[in-house]
Order: C-alpha cells, then sequence, then structure tokens
C-alpha cells in the first residue's frame, strides 16, 4: 500500500459504512495517467516532480519564511472542518451556525497553536490562496514548480486557466468533509499523509448536497462518522475510490467529484497545495449528457427556481407537483 517505508499503516485509517477501490497509482510517463485524466477519473501521479521545490516547507521553514502577514485559519471544536461560503451566509434566511471560526493569525500563531495543541483543544486548519504577499524564499519555492508540466496537461487536456493554489497546513486527524468543487485540481502533497476518499460525479443522489442557496453549497448533508439511513436512504449504496497520498505525490480530483480529505489520525500534520483550473469550454454537446453535465443542469434549475419563486420552501412543492405522477 504504502512506499518505502513504515510511515503510516491500517490503525491510522478510519473504517466508514461505505466500500471503497483504490484510486490507480501511475507515473507521469505512463499513457494511463493521460488516458484517465482525459476521461475525468482519478488517479495519483506518483513522479511529477511538481512541487519538489516545497518538499521542505515544513511548519520551520514555513513560519520562518511567510513573514508577518496574517493568514486564513479556521478553527473547529471538533475534527471536521465543513466548508461554508460567508457570501451565502449573509444573505441565508434561516438560522445558520457555523461549524468553524475563521481567525486569521501570522504562521508563527498558527504553529505555536499546533505545538501546544491538547486533546479538548480547539483544532486549526490553515487554508490561504498562495500569493506573491509570501516571503520571497516561498515565491522562489512557488516558481520553481513544475510550470512546464502543468502547462502541457492543461493544454492537452483542453482546461481553462489556473484560477489559484491553495495553501493547507492541517493538524493530524483533521477532516474536509465530502464536497465537489467545479474545478479541475492537481492536489500536491508536501508533508505527512492524507486519505482522499472520492465518489463520481452519478454518486450526487446518495450524498445529498446542501441546496445550492446554503452556505454549505456543493457540500454533502451526510456526516461519514453519523450516518442517517433513514433521512438518506440512499447511503447504502454508496461505493467510492480511496488512495492516501505522501510527500511528492499529486492527486488529480476530476471536476465534480466528490471528495472527503482527511490527514491520517495520531500521525503528524499535513502540508498540500492544491492546483485549481477552470474547466475547459463546453465540448459540442453529446447525448445522454455526461453526470457532471446533468449536475450542472440541476445546479442551473435549483437556481432559475430560487430565482422565480423566490422563497426556497416553494422550491420542493412545486417540483414534486411537476413531476409525481408525471414524470415518475
Ligand atoms: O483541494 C480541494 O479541493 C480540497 O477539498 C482540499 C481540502 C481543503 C479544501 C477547503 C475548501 C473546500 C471547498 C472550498 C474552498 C476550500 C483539504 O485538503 O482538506
Ligand atoms: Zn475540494
Amino acid at each position: 500500500m504504502n512506499g518505502g517505508g513504515p510511515e503510516w499503516d491500517e490503525t491510522h485509517i478510519t473504517k466508514y459504512f461505505f466500500p471503497t477501490e483504490q484510486i490507480p497509482r501511475v507515473s507521469c510517463t505512463d499513457p494511463l495517467a493521460d488516458e484517465l485524466i482525459s476521461q475525468e477519473k482519478p488517479v495519483v501521479l506518483t513522479d511529477t516532480k511538481l512541487c519538489d521545490s516545497a518538499l521542505k516547507w515544513d511548519l520551520d521553514y514555513l513560519a520562518e519564511n511567510m513573514g508577518n502577514e496574517r493568514y486564513m485559519v479556521f478553527v473547529s471544536k471538533n475534527n471536521k472542518f465543513k466548508y461554508y461560503d460567508e457570501a451565502k451566509m449573509r444573505v441565508y434566511k434561516a438560522n445558520f451556525v457555523p461549524p468553524t471560526k475563521r481567525v486569521d493569525m501570522t504562521f508563527q500563531e498558527f504553529v505555536k497553536k499546533l505545538r501546544e495543541w491538547k486533546p479538548g483543544d480547539e483544532r486549526a486548519y490553515l487554508q490561504q490562496g498562495l500569493n506573491n504577499t509570501f516571503g520571497h524564499a516561498i515565491v522562489l519555492d512557488f516558481l520553481q514548480f513544475n510550470w512546464q508540466w502543468l502547462n502541457v496537461q492543461q493544454k492537452k487536456h483542453k482546461w481553462g486557466p489556473l484560477t489559484s493554489n491553495l495553501l493547507l497546513v492541517g493538524m493530524e486527524g483533521n477532516i474536509t468533509p465530502v464536497h465537489y468543487d467545479e474545478q479541475q485540481n492537481f492536489f500536491c502533497q508536501l508533508v505527512g499523509y492524507k486519505r482522499c476518499i472520492l465518489f463520481a460525479p452519478e454518486h450526487y443522489e446518495r450524498l445529498y448536497p446542501h441546496p445550492v442557496y446554503h452556505p454549505h453549497d456543493r457540500q454533502a448533508q451526510v456526516d461519514f462518522d453519523a450516518p442517517n439511513f433513514e433521512k438518506f436512504p440512499g447511503l447504502d449504496k454508496l461505493e467510492g475510490w480511496e488512495t492516501v497520498i505522501g510527500p511528492g505525490e499529486v492527486l488529480y480530483i476530476p471536476m465534480y467529484w466528490w471528495h472527503h480529505i482527511e490527514s491520517l489520525r495520531d500521525l503528524s500534520h499535513t502540508v498540500s497545495v492544491n492546483f485549481w483550473y477552470k474547466g475547459g469550454p463546453t465540448e459540442s454537446i453529446t447525448y445522454p449528457l455526461k453526470p457532471r453535465q446533468k449536475l450542472a443542469v440541476m445546479r442551473n434549475v435549483e437556481k432559475m427556481l430560487l430565482e422565480a419563486l423566490k422563497d426556497p420552501a416553494e422550491v420542493g412543492p412545486l417540483l414534486r407537483s411537476l413531476v409525481l405522477g408525471r414524470y415518475t
């Protein structure tokens, strides 16, 4: 399972209620790699040398070179860091209690928090878009990423522009619950080990995402640690793909694919950098539509209905009267 040595073993892996298969792990020179990426299927690339210049980004190096800027850190009373959209939170009428709190702090403050952490303390997760305000050493490392390989991939698979790189520094055991993004993603692991569980877009009916207008848009309502099979009956048909990625490995997370990401329990903190790309130009439509295209249609229908009806409570009844007994 894992590369060279005994970095981790099954004791670090939480057993969930659904079956998974291993995500293929190939060399980036293997034709299978390009085949899977062009089919928008997940694959672990073991030798891209994408971020080798950042393999040295341990806490001391980052604390030393990240200057005194304040960075975006989320704190949580438990180990879950479920993302929420702050803009949607502001206009969301019902009561929404954000599950984490955003606290901007310097990297030194963040490292102190990590090193002094005791069970029962709130957990922290630094999630900051990389930009040129980071110290010059970091910028130099960034410039040495394997941009040549990335540009070849971007062109070959007709992706849109690179939109952002998120620097992620997490505590062991931190979990980003299952969600999807509307971008292609080369997810690069630098320090420590992350378990990534992925589900194809067609598992949409089994993961029950929050409504599009909800602050947790794109996030599943399901809690893998406490699955509610009555409320979410589709869960018993859920099946996924998973892998554990370590330093120097890149996981391709296709656009619209669901992913749950956890920093292995009881091991070490983790450092990752992602590369989010806009999807390519909508290719000529062929039928039947691909699952991710149906997902995009469903999102647009939701947005249109909310715009037309104004009251979210009317969306369910209207759609039910539209389909029940007619399309079902
Ligand atoms: O790279 C990805 O897509 C991940 O999900 C990585 C994930 C943190 C992402 C946090 C987040 C989720 C949604 C919107 C904006 C930010 C992790 O590694 O814990
Ligand atoms: Zn994501």
